[in-house]
């Protein structure tokens, strides 16, 4: 489904994002960590189109997206949340999730039916006309998400979704993961929550200084004694087991 090459991304005299190749296979549900700063994030804007890369290419369903900008890699079915959230504070939490919804579909009848769809389906069908300045951190998270699905994306990026939940948020919020891989959504997700990681992702990736350090089977992945070393041992190491 997605194809990454030999992506490079470098600020200054700094490789954020060196040299980095892998594939994500429909149906799948990817996690990517690694140490704060080891270019996850910046890996995420290149493929999604929100930088320019300085050398590599991106194939999205056979066809080449590098160059592309991010709301036609979006109308293409690939959209992401960002790890911090921005919502139009002026409007509520459904007209939020109706902007997201015009991007896909210019019928603000069909917008409306969708974001109300997707608001209920992950767990804010009781906010539909809340505020959204005043939501806790956790619906907030959720609303990220609800935006991004409006989008009905067959590949959604998820930036640091768990960030800042609690341990109930965060299993709340997995369960949602779930059944958005259920209906047949293919998910990257960026995460320093290990729980999440272990729980839900099949395939792992680690980046370390901007480079592919291990990618496999989370079950492998998670016990290579390099990641260990390099990023799992300096954290939670009582999260692996
Ligand atoms: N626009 C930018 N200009 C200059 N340097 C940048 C820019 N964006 C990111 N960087 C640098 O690139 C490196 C990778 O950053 P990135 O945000 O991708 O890391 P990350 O793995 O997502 O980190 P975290 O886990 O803390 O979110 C860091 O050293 C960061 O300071």
């Amino acid at each position: 489904m997605l194809t990454v090459e030999h992506l490079t991304k470098r600020f200054g005299g700094l490789t954020a994002v060196d040299d980095v190749s892998f594939t994500v296979e429909e149906g799948d549900f990817l996690g990517i960590i690694g140490p704060n700063g080891a270019g996850k994030t910046t890996l995420f804007h290149l493929i999604t189109g929100f930088l320019p890369t300085d050398a590599g290419e991106v194939w999205f369903k056979g066809k080449a997206i590098t160059g592309k900008k991010a709301y036609q890699i979006s109308r293409l079915g690939m959209t992401r949340t960002f790890q911090i959230t921005k919502p139009f504070g002026q409007l509520d939490v459904m007209e939020n999730v109706v902007v997201a919804a015009l991007q896909q579909s210019p019928a603000l009848r069909e917008a409306r039916e969708r974001a109300e769809e997707v608001l209920r389906f992950v767990g804010l069908g009781a906010y539909l006309h809340h505020s959204v300045t005043h939501l806790p951190i956790g619906l907030k998270k959720k609303l990220e998400l609800a935006k991004a699905l409006a989008t009905r994306p067959s590949l959604l990026f998820l930036d640091e979704v768990m960030g800042g939940l609690s341990p109930d948020e965060v299993r709340d919020l997995m369960d949602v993961l779930r059944k958005v891989q259920e209906t047949g959504v293919t998910l990257v997700m960026i995460e320093h929550v290990l729980q999440a990681i272990t729980e839900l992702t099949q395939t792992l990736l680690v980046l370390h200084h901007g480079a592919l350090l291990a990618h496999g089977a989370t079950v492998d992945v998670i016990r290579d004694p390099e990641v260990v070393d390099a990023y799992l041992g300096e954290v939670e190491p009582d999260a692996v087991h």
